[in-house]
């Protein structure tokens, strides 16, 4: 038997309760075999049992960002203080137009060892060079949901029908990789950046394919208006329009969307990846996120990429995702602490179709082990409460994924960090450099 106990701490239940509890572990599987006081756990260990220690912690289910574009921290500070439109036209996609598949490598090994450093161990990632972000998730032991990013505007036909056959392509070649912790979606940038026949194609050849369908939607009013001037519908109902809608797809932002759009989202059981950072830098604006959840709407929690929050920390996007949830509502009980720490957790993990998210026997082994022995998280009044709004992706001290320990006393064991930061350094340098002499 090859087991590991995460030992001596407490535990945040899938109800939200916590309690005092050791977590045992089925390495082989990557499940949770045991959760409960040393006492009622004890048959699940053996001699050869290994040990976490999570004395003064809490530990938690592991992160999930289920939207991000995790290379991007290659440009993490390069454009601030524009509204999207602006910024992906003058900035971003100029110096993405220089990246290589070696940069977005790059990119995508320091963002997920940020990931791992912060508690997060499984996340959305919609981007291009998808096989080298696959090879570093593969690498560094996380689970993703990744997807090559199709845009057809400003393409002639042919360029545009083969990035969508591309989309098409990388989510059936990678799917299953890394002994089953990457899957894979269908990943049309939005309703707007693909053109309408390319997506009524690769959304009928996703579907018959039994591929889940990703994408920006409803960003902001810029994106909207357009839609509804040019056919007199809303986003969402030109996305149930087209097929879009369904119970494995899950939609980023949702931010300006109307009463009958959420009773589509809901009744279609599509989930919406809610980005508060992200809206709020690019002043995209508020999402409804307590009426979605109201209505039944799967509210999962995103940081977008790193240039636009500028962090990939889910303890962020959860301080966030409840102030701007109350200030959308105007209503202090919206959005409460436990909402976000569900957000971050179990409906993170069901909005991308991927184990984990709860504490709780059989489960996914996917944790973080919190250390509360800090100025900032006393007193110990209400630990959900600090989850959401005290603690950061600093205190975390452990990070398993699928069983295996990815980060021990904030060492992570899986990717060098020294060296993950001296090569991103030097891609981010070299692809500026590169749009700056073709611009
Ligand atoms: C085609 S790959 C993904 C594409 O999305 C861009 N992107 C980054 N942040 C956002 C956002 O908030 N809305 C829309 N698109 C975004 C990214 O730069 C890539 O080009
Ligand atoms: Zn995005």
């Amino acid at each position: 038997m090859n087991t590991l106990c995460v030992t001596g701490g407490r535990a945040l239940r899938p109800d939200g309760r916590v309690e005092r509890a050791d977590v045992v572990i089925d390495r082989d599987a990557g499940t949770i075999r045991a959760v409960g006081a040393p006492n009622e756990v004890a048959d699940a260990t053996d001699a050869a049992t290994e040990t976490l220690d999570a004395e003064g912690s809490l530990v938690i289910p592991g992160l999930v960002n289920a939207h991000t574009h995790v290379a991007m921290t290659l440009l993490r500070g390069y454009a601030d203080d524009k509204p999207l439109d602006a910024w992906l036209r003058e900035d971003i996609w100029p110096v993405e137009a220089e990246l290589t598949p070696d940069d977005v490598e790059a990119g995508a090994e320091l963002g997920v060892v940020e990931m791992i450093r912060s508690g997060t161990t499984a996340f959305a990632d919609m981007y291009f060079a998808v096989d080298r972000v696959a090879d570093v998730v593969d690498r560094a032991g996380l689970r993703a949901r990744l997807g090559h990013g199709a845009v057809t505007v400003g393409k002639d036909d042919a360029a545009a029908a083969a990035d969508v056959e591309e989309s098409l392509a990388v989510a059936a070649e990678l799917d299953g990789a890394a002994d089953g912790r990457i899957r894979t979606a269908f990943m049309p940038h939005s309703l707007t950046t693909v053109g309408e026949e390319f997506l009524r194609e690769g959304v009928d050849e996703a579907r018959e394919a039994g591929v889940p369908i990703h994408l920006h939607a409803n960003e902001t009013t810029d994106e909207v208006d357009p839609i509804v001037d040019e056919g007199g519908q809303r986003p969402i109902e030109y996305a149930d329009d087209i097929g879009v809608l369904g119970p494995e797809d899950f939609f980023a932002h949702g931010v300006h969307v109307d009463g009958a759009e959420i009773d589509l989202l809901a009744e279609s059981g599509t989930a919406v990846v809610h980005c508060p950072a992200s809206n709020m830098k690019l002043a995209s604006g508020m999402a409804p996120v307590q009426r979605m959840r109201d209505a039944g709407v799967t509210v999962a929690l995103g940081t977008d990429g790193a240039a636009s929050n500028n962090d990939l920390d889910l303890f962020d996007e959860m301080r966030d995702a409840a102030m701007v949830g109350k200030l959308a509502a105007e209503d202090a009980s919206a959005v409460p602490a436990e909402a976000v720490v569900e957000m971050a957790t179990a409906a993170g993990a069901d909005a991308l179709g991927l184990p984990g998210g709860r504490i709780a026997e059989g489960a996914a082994a996917d944790l973080a082990v919190v250390d509360l022995d800090a100025p900032h998280l006393t007193p110990v009044h209400d630990l959900v409460s600090h989850l959401a709004y005290a603690a950061s992706g600093h205190d975390v001290r452990h990070t398993v994924c699928d069983g295996e320990v990815l980060m021990r006393d904030r060492d992570v064991l899986t990717l060098d960090v020294e060296a993950v930061r001296e090569r991103a350094a030097e891609a981010a340098a070299g692809v500026v450099a590169r749009a700056e002499d073709a611009g």
